[in-house]
């Protein structure tokens, strides 16, 4: 495994067996993130995305294949690895500064080394002042705020988001892509991005991998052509706008089940590099 390699996943499948019913969500994905890469998984609803967010944090087993995370096999939760849901589910009897700093808790870490990092990342994404509200005097935005906070506290080196900003509406969730963005930029993660939205998925991605419908295989991986730090106002730009519509045009074809994907590395459908972006 390349050393730089922070997660692997190799012909990863998965069926949920409830006993009456068998639902194959997951079928022989392979792909893999480089340390401090920002990747998005696009696909149509249902197609596992999810599922295969949550068995790389090791939050649900394979039924066969293998994932590694910093070149170990992955099959728990580590401290290493935080997670961001689409539900803030912050604790609503604590006030914002203690939801963030309750992983430290949890972690049994002292308290006293974290608290001057929470109140920078609040500082961050725009919540100085609210350090000692609770989560009902929040907007949705604003909670979904903390959770990135929170989920940053300790420092891991790996972040999965699952649609984090799917609850919000279309302002606060490009408000939301933006802090995401300035805080990547300050604190290079690895991060692996479920979302519906084709948009933010360009916007924050260095890769989007493109699923099919379920069982979900990978039918395109796509590397985003635009550096770091990345142009607020990159999503006028034509470039930006025509990887949505192939994306897009990806994505509603469902094409690609069961049949071979891209990867990145095979070259850029796009080729955007080469109309100088
Ligand atoms: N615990 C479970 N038991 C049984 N089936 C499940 C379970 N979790 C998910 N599934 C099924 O697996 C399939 C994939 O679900 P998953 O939530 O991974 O998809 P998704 O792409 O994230 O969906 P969405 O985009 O709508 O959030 C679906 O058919 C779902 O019903």
């Amino acid at each position: 495994m390349a050393p730089d390699r922070a997660i692997r996943v190799e012909q990863v499948r998965k069926i949920y067996d409830t006993g009456r019913e068998r639902t194959e969500a997951v079928s022989g994905v392979s792909f893999g993130v480089e340390r401090g890469e920002f990747v998005a998984i696009l696909g149509p609803s249902g197609c596992g995305k999810s599922t295969l967010l949550m068995m790389c944090g090791g939050l649900e087993s394979t039924t066969s294949g293998r994932i590694e995370v910093d070149g170990a096999p992955m099959t728990q939760p580590r401290p290493s690895i935080g997670v961001m849901f689409q539900d803030a589910s912050l604790l609503p009897w604590k006030t914002v500064l203690e939801n963030i700093l309750f992983p430290i808790r949890i972690l049994k870490r002292p308290r006293a080394e974290y608290v001057e990092r929470a109140r920078s990342l609040i500082d961050m994404v725009g919540l100085h002042g609210f350090e000692d509200k609770k989560p009902h005097q929040l907007s949705g935005g604003m909670r979904q705020r903390v959770a990135i906070c929170r989920a940053l506290v300790y420092d891991p080196d790996i972040l999965l988001m699952d649609e984090p900003f799917s609850a919000l509406d279309a302002i606060t969730r490009d408000e939301m892509g933006e802090a995401l963005l300035d805080i990547w930029e300050q604190y290079t993660k690895t991060a692996l991005f479920v979302t519906h939205s084709i948009r933010e998925a360009v916007l924050l991605a260095d890769r989007v991998l493109v699923m099919t419908r379920r069982p979900a295989t990978i039918v395109e991986d796509i590397r985003i052509p635009f550096g770091r730090p990345r142009p607020r106002d990159i999503v006028g730009a034509p470039e930006f706008n025509e990887i949505c519509v192939h994306l897009r045009s990806l994505i509603e074809s469902g094409q690609g089940a069961n049949g071979v994907g891209r990867r990145a590395g095979d070259g850029p459908v796009l080729q955007p590099g080469r109309r100088g972006a």
